[in-house]
């Protein structure tokens, strides 16, 4: 069994996001790839909308492709979302011989020395390191040693159960979130940066408006 999770603060989810999703799916013949939305994101200003908004949204976002599940572990925990917490519980949930992928963009990866127990996530699950194209970060010296060290030249070859990195060159999508916020906050439309589901239900429950004064 082989298992993808890809997680985030999806604030909103957007096609930057699913078409990463699909492509790493095929890539590395995935029995199933879970979309975990973060509730606490620890290392960030708390997102724009609620943890359920943003679960809903996650949840049309994959009814419209069915190979993606949605996994709301994050959601249930009283606790920050720490993705090290949430491989123990995966982990504990499915035993040892379940082959687990981490997905992570380039901003993410790069980030990673920052992370909650950065060191164990390796013990716990594989990393893929995805492109993103509107980002141009260094990757600090401690990655570069772990990249020599852990990285393997093709996708086919990530067999192990845990502890390889692979990056994988998928469709670029300069999509983020930030920038979808910041065309609905300017009464500017977003319409096809994310799937239409989304996005009515972004208009119907009149998320990420414009700045009101008092
Ligand atoms: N367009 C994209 N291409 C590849 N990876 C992406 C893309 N957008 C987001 N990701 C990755 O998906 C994961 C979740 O991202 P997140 O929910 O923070 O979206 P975002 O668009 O980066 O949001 P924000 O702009 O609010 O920071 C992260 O690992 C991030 O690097
Ligand atoms: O565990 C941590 O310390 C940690 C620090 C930064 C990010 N993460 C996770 O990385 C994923 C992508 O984060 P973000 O901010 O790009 O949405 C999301 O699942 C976060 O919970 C996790």
């Amino acid at each position: 069994m082989r298992i993808g999770l890809l997680g985030g603060t999806f604030d909103p989810i957007h096609f930057g996001h699913l078409r990463s999703a699909v492509e790493v799916h095929e890539a590395l013949a995935l029995d199933e790839l879970r979309l975990i939305p973060s509730a606490r994101p620890p290392h960030r200003e708390q997102p724009g909308c609620s943890a359920e908004h943003r679960l809903n949204m996650v949840r049309l976002a994959a009814g419209v492709d069915s190979g993606l599940l949605v996994d709301d572990r994050e959601l249930r925990r009283d606790k920050p979302s720490w993705t090290v917490d949430t491989l123990e519980s995966l982990r504990a949930e499915l035993g040892p011989e379940v082959a687990l992928f981490l997905i992570v963009g380039w901003d993410a990866f790069c980030g990673l020395p920052s992370w909650h127990r950065w060191e164990c996530l390796l013990e716990l699950a594989n990393l893929v390191v995805l492109q993103r194209p509107d980002y141009d970060l260094d990757v600090p010296e401690v990655l570069k040693d772990l990249l020599a060290a852990r990285s393997v030249a093709e996708p086919a070859q990530a067999k192990a159960l845990h502890g390889q990195i692979v990056c994988l060159a998928q469709t670029p999508l300069a999509i983020s979130a930030t920038h979808i916020r910041s065309l609905l906050a300017s009464h500017r439309s977003p319409r096809f940066l994310l799937p239409e589901a989304v996005l009515d239900y972004i208009e119907t429950n009149g998320l990420y408006g414009p700045v009101t004064e008092d």
